[in-house]
């Protein structure tokens, strides 16, 4: 499903202006959304599956325009939602908490929903354990818990906001492969401020800093656009006086930095081949200089 943003604004009460103009055009796959904390990411989501209302500007899901009654209602099947801070009863088992969700989305027929619980135990691999009470669940278990009810419609649009926060690397890994495959045919927006997770996952992303859109195009772009900002310094010890420090490392009786800097820091820097990363931090560099 193809989402079309259009000089959305979002001002909350107060005047803090969350979202700037923004104009995003997100096509089928797996789509990363990359900020920074505050950088708007929430509220994006929030609007995106039409619960909060923007300011002004248009959000076209699928064609239907969600800022209206008719919109929301028209994509409120073929939509998923996976917020950062899903609530589960803790007393409940995985089984029996889908099941009320899947009662909650309307699928009234008893069969209608076993079945479908079961498939989709299947896919977040949690069938050995759906029996078992949610309180006993790893932060990772229910991570894959909240993808599956918001799976229950088979939604043509599935929204993620920043789940692998607080993950061990294992569970990190698991679940952002388990959004690739769930990508497909599907549109799946993962919205996140660990740059690794859209490095391994997305072939296009956003930037959001301070409520602007600073980037938008495939990552190969992004990582491009910092060649030549990247550098390598190796000094007795003392760090370079100018650009962004990203990575600092004992070398022989010295020290190496990596820096994202748009001049060389010091006379001796060397050009190094960018990430994504280097890309991110160039970006944000750019935005708002340290
Ligand atoms: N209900 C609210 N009322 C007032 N300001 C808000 C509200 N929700 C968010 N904000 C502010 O809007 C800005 C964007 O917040 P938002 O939560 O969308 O950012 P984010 O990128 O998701 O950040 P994080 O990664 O920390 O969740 C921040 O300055 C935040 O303090």
């Amino acid at each position: 499903m193809r989402i079309r943003l259009s000089q959305l604004t979002k001002t909350y009460k107060g005047g803090v202006h969350a979202l700037k103009g923004i104009d995003l055009d997100v096509p089928t796959g797996m789509y990363g959304l990359l900020g920074s904390n505050g950088a708007g990411k929430t509220t994006l989501m929030r609007i995106l599956a039409g619960l909060l209302r923007p300011t002004s500007g248009t959000v076209l899901l699928g064609g239907h325009d969600v800022t209206t009654k008719e919109g929301r209602l028209a994509v409120q099947r073929t939509l998923g939602y996976l917020p950062q801070d899903l609530g589960v009863y803790p007393d409940l088992t995985a089984r029996q908490f889908l099941d009320y969700i899947a009662l909650l989305k309307g699928i009234d027929e008893r069969s209608a929903r076993r079945r479908r619980i079961g498939e989709l135990l299947e896919v977040v691999a949690l069938t050995e354990h759906a029996d078992r009470k949610l309180k006993g669940y790893s932060g990772g278990m229910l991570r894959r818990v909240g993808i599956a009810q918001a799976l229950l419609n088979d939604p043509r649009l599935l929204i993620v906001d920043e789940p692998t926060t607080g993950l061990d690397p294992e569970e990190r890994i698991r679940f952002r492969t388990l959004l690739s495959r769930l990508a497909g045919e599907r549109t799946v927006l993962l919205s996140t401020h660990i740059v690794e997770d859209v490095a391994q996952t997305c072939r296009y992303l956003a930037v959001l800093a301070k409520g602007r859109l600073v980037f938008q195009g495939d990552v190969g772009a992004l990582v491009a656009a910092a060649h030549r900002q990247v550098w390598t310094v190796t000094t007795s010890g003392a760090a370079p006086s100018t650009g962004r420090i990203v990575a600092a490392l004992p070398h022989g009786s010295g020290m190496r930095y990596r820096v994202v800097a748009p001049v060389p820091p010091d006379p001796s820097a060397r050009p190094a081949e960018p990430t994504l990363e280097d890309g991110y931090l160039a970006l944000m560099e750019a935005a708002a200089p340290v």
